[in-house]
């Protein structure tokens, strides 16, 4: 391998990894179309193990049993190692134990300090990144079994601040660190495995980067190593114009530009992380969507292009709340106290992703926290008369027509709509759950 080969960084996420199945398909894909310059794989936590990590910490935090959920976790690892034994040698078998047995016994270790005295996202941070450091050991080992392969630790790599749950990068020092800590590696054995969504402050604390934050963590790593692209390994076809969960008829983008992509990752199409697209769209680097149960498709490439105008884009999502604030003495919704509601919003750390408002009443809808929630009420009950609903969904339409809003909006009663050019959205109440307060 030459020094100056260009780096290809991929993004396994938790559907890649579920289980035995996946992560024999991840290291066919790694042999076949990883190719011979130096590979750089991000790695998600397995399946569903971040969602279980937080309900182990909430229960920790709580002071509930959590022992019964630890036990399963664990057991759902080992079984799937032992699934994948038959494949390799004794020594990768033993590394995959030794790695298990270490990464078990410190998460035990760190549930054993939670204290419900200390602040909750910064001890969440510390007990659910477990999930990356697992699956990131494990791949590591099944890959090296194979052909030489590193396991690189990201929480010493990426420098971040203190924004628990939501860490921003330094990105000089983390510039600076993995431009002098990985080109080493990567020339030493070809393929670097590291986690997805992790970051470590100064003072050398765990941080995340946000729900879903892995593929931001490969935007990271290939805009610090000018690396030649991105792919994302997903179980769809590509970037389609709607999530097939919920959307039947989706139709795939062959190609597409930054500047859509972000809008629709922003608006909530979850296949990409918000924040992927910006690092980037600066330096240039394409992204590749592909689909890993079909890995030699073409999948979608976002890079820099121009095309006309793109089928209309459906994006849902749901667990939304909407909240509105009235002056108590029937006073205008003025600038002062829209400055008071989004100071209270930022504290609470709840985003905005629609806002409407009128003479006495201010509107936002917002991702369903109690917690969060409860946050905002405290500091703002006092000034206004607060009306939330729970259980709603928000509906985004780009580049919509007559058509396309009919289709979406037939049968269903709109809390709250709003248009621009090109984009409709709306609030309604979600089929599953209804509540008001
Ligand atoms: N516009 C879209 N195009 C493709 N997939 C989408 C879109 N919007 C939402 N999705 C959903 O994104 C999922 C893949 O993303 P995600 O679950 O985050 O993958 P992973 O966690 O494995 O990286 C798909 O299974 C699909 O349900
Ligand atoms: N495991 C983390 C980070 C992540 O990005 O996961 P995925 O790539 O599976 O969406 C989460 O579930 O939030």
């Amino acid at each position: 391998m030459q020094e100056s080969a260009p780096l290809k960084v991929y993004k396994f996420g938790g559907a890649s990894v579920k289980d035995a199945a996946a992560i024999r398909n991840l290291r066919h894909i790694v042999q076949q179309h990883g190719g011979h310059g130096p590979l750089l794989i991000v790695v998600s936590a397995m399946g569903k193990t971040t969602n279980a990590l937080e309900d182990i910490f909430r229960r920790a935090y709580e002071q509930e049993e959590y022992t019964p959920q630890l036990e399963r976790l664990e057991a759902f690892h080992r079984e799937t190692a032992r699934e994948l034994a038959p494949d390799f040698g004794s020594t990768t078998a033993a590394a995959i134990e030794q790695g298990f047995d270490e990464t078990f016994s410190a998460l035990r270790h760190q549930l054993s300090t939670v204290s419900a005295a200390r602040e909750y996202d910064e001890q969440y941070d510390q007990i659910v990144s477990f999930g990356e450091l697992l699956s990131s050991r494990f791949v590591a080992a099944v890959l090296n079994d194979q052909q030489p392969a590193r396991w690189a630790d990201c929480r010493t790599l990426i420098r971040t601040d203190e924004n628990w749950r939501e860490a921003r990068v330094d990105w000089d020092l983390t510039a600076e660190k993995l431009r002098a800590e990985l080109p080493p590696l990567l020339q030493e054995t070809g393929i670097v495995v590291t986690q997805g969504f992790l970051g470590g402050t100064a003072s050398g604390q765990t941080t995340t980067l946000g729900r879903e934050g892995s593929d931001y963590t490969a935007a990271i790593l290939a805009y610090c190593l000018n690396a030649e692209s991105v792919t994302i390994w997903k179980d769809v076809a590509g970037l389609l114009n709607a999530d097939p969960k919920f959307f039947p008829d989706t139709v795939r983008y062959p190609e597409i530009s930054y500047q859509e992509t972000i809008e629709m990752a922003y608006y909530g199409a979850s296949v990409i992380h918000p924040k992927t697209i910006k690092p980037l769209a600066v330096r240039r680097i394409p992204l590749l969507v592909k689909s890993f149960l079909d890995p030699g498709a073409e999948g979608t490439v976002i890079h820099d292009c121009r095309h006309g105008l793109l089928v209309p884009a459906f994006i849902r999502k749901d667990g939304q709340c909407l909240i509105s604030f009235e002056s108590k003495d029937l006073t205008f919704i003025s600038e002062e106290n829209l400055e008071v509601i989004f100071g209270a919003l930022a504290q609470a750390r709840l985003k905005i992703h629609l806002m409407q408002n009128s003479a006495i009443s201010f509107s936002v809808c917002t991702d369903f926290s109690s917690y969060r929630l409860e946050k905002l009420l405290a500091v703002l009950r006092e000034q206004f008369t607060i009306h939330y609903n729970t259980g709603l969904e928000l509906y985004t339409i780009k580049n919509y027509d007559a058509e396309s809003i009919q289709r979406l909006t037939a049968g269903r009663e709109l809390l709250l709509e709003q248009r621009s050019r090109q984009t409709f959205q709306f609030v309604c109440r979600s089929s599953h759950q209804e509540a008001a307060q």
